[in-house]
């Protein structure tokens, strides 16, 4: 057993309002992520969306099913959403092998049997990102590169949100059943994204942020949009923000993050958005 699974259950807006910051940092905090050697995954109820990492050393590791599935392999119910964050690596599906540079993504399909994780150089590893949600039907695995992805231009220096928000695992890129996952870089001087915040009723989203320096960090927003609160965020930690909350950041300097949503459809436009005046 090469894995790490722990699994929190949904909580509601109305519990949130009574949070001190420990309570409000233990739901929706994900601060295992890419240990060295290991697979790990947070189970989330909301969606049954997980959230994990992987980082092979000298030796592979597999996608290993979990008792929370129930199923005799990790992919015979789900689909999986895969970004490298660290050196160059590969993975293995069913035979095929595809290698991923920095910032590279794949999508694995119901459906995959075995699947592994290498890295090229123990010392450089590859961190990989995952992912993963239920899934109805098997599609095509794909990997995508950024140059595949439809970059969306927005904000300005003047108003500190310049950034490109990469839509990688997006339907117009690739087929889905429910989840999509991109990643943001934010321009040098910025340090606002998702302003105007917004919110998606129908589908609960993960935050993973990443190339934060050391010495700085980033703080996001979550909360109904009259009733905001906020986490203070480290290199390589992420957030589960729940459908009912906003989600937005700010960081003592640029930085990127990948992120990833599941739920009622598969228009990343469905969202409602809040300006800066109307939030609490
Ligand atoms: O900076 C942004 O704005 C984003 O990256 C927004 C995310 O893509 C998102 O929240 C999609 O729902
Ligand atoms: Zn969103």
């Amino acid at each position: 057993m090469n894995t790490e699974i722990e699994s929190r259950y949904a909580v509601g807006p109305n519990e949130v309002k009574g949070f001190d910051t420990e309570q409000l940092r233990n739901e929706f905090l994900v601060d295992k992520l890419m240990q060295a050697d290991k697979v790990y995954w947070l189970y989330t109820h909301y969606e049954r969306f997980m959230v994990g990492s992987a980082v092979p050393l000298n030796n592979a590791l597999t996608l290993e099913t979990l008792d929370n599935l129930k199923a005799a392999h990790f992919l015979d119910g789900r689909e999986l959403g895969i970004i490298n964050v660290g050196g160059k690596g590969s993975i293995t599906a069913d035979g095929e092998t595809y290698s991923l540079d920095y910032k590279d993504a794949l999508y694995l399909g119901r459906g995959n049997k075995s699947v592994s994780f290498r890295s090229d150089d123990a010392k450089n590893p590859a961190k990989f990102y995952l992912n993963s949600a239920p899934a109805h039907h098997s599609y095509p695995n794909k990997h995508v590169t950024k140059q595949d992805a439809n970059v969306l231009h927005l904000g300005s220096l003047e108003t500190s949100n310049e950034r490109n928000i990469n839509q990688m695992l997006i339907n117009t890129v690739v087929q889905t059943c429910q989840l999509q996952m991109g990643l943001t870089e934010l321009k040098p001087g910025s340090v606002w994204n998702t302003m105007p915040a917004h919110q998606h009723d129908r589908r609960n989203e993960v935050y993973f942020y990443f190339e934060i320096p050391q010495e700085q960090a980033v703080c996001h927003f979550m909360g109904e949009p009259t009733e905001t609160r906020h986490l203070w965020i480290h290199n390589e930690q992420a957030v589960v923000s729940p459908p009912w909350s906003i989600h937005s950041g700010a960081g003592t300097q640029n930085y990127s993050f990948i992120w990833g949503m599941a739920g009622e459809n598969l228009d990343y436009d469905d969202m409602d958005k809040y300006q800066p005046q109307q939030l609490r």
